[in-house]
């Protein structure tokens, strides 16, 4: 469970978090949704502790970020940009190389990263060098290296950017196996194809704030429009900054 609560975060001159809360329930994909400039990288940045926060807290799993970060971010995978992985690794290397960082012991790191081959359906390219694999190769190899040290929380800032179509199918069936089995999965976007297929809570904000959270169906109803796209404008007040 992910839970933000009245954060605050100036950047420069830019008030990025503007009082921002929402929570993210386990067994539930949960989209935010916001136009350019929202605030959802900064928001997901401060979740890792990348980021601290001017005021307010956010939780992982009930571990206050900023008080107990190490605790907090082992219950955290971070989904990395999958074209940045190490090429001359194979996966399983590559997966037993994050799960150590993650604080596990050899053979329980080996083992680790054998159970997300395995969960993943990898066994084909677990021992091939990561040089020259296909978009949605990598994209699994990126998953499979936020999931490895089991993290019951997963957060992805703009995943499908730049993914082709069959990519972003691999991704989708991905996150919803892990929402069957009962992780938190937070994403950012603003693609709103990709959160109305997959979410079933969204969080829409813009200037640093939330605005509504529900269903897509609730955010609807709450706006009288018969999709998410109009929902979001009404909540919004503008199409600005929106990709379809
Ligand atoms: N390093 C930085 N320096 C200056 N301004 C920043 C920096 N990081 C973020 N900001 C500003 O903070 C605000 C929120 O940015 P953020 O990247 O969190 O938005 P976002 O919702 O992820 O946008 P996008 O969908 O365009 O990626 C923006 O106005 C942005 O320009």
């Amino acid at each position: 469970m992910i839970k933000v609560t009245d954060l605050y975060k100036k950047i420069g001159e830019v008030q990025a978090l503007n009082g921002l809360s929402f929570q993210a329930e386990n067994g539930t994909i949960t989209g935010l949704l916001g136009p350019n400039g929202a605030g959802k990288t900064t928001c997901l940045r401060t979740l890792f502790g990348l980021l601290k926060a001017d005021r307010g807290q956010a939780e992982i799993d009930g571990l206050d970020i900023a008080r107990q970060p190490l605790q907090a971010r082992k219950q955290l995978g971070l989904f990395p940009d999958p074209f940045g992985l190490y090429e001359r690794l194979t996966p399983r290397e590559y997966l037993e190389f994050f799960a150590g960082i993650n604080g596990m012991a050899t053979a329980d790191a080996r083992q680790a990263a054998a159970k997300v081959l395995q969960v993943l359906q990898m066994d084909d390219i677990a021992d091939r060098r990561c040089q020259g694999f296909s978009q949605g190769q990598r994209m699994k190899v990126a998953l499979a290296q936020s999931i490895v040290h089991q993290p019951t929380n997963i957060v992805l800032d703009e995943p499908t950017r730049g993914l082709d179509v069959m990519s972003t199918r691999v991704l989708r069936e991905l996150l919803l196996r892990l929402k069957q089995q009962g992780h938190c999965v937070l994403f950012s976007s603003h693609v709103m194809q990709e959160v109305a297929a997959l979410c079933d809570q969204v969080v829409v904000m813009a200037k640093g704030r939330v605005l509504a959270q529900g269903t897509p169906a609730e955010l609807c109803a709450s706006t009288g429009k018969n999709n998410l796209e109009e929902a979001f404008i009404a909540l919004i007040g503008t199409d600005e900054g929106i990709a379809a």
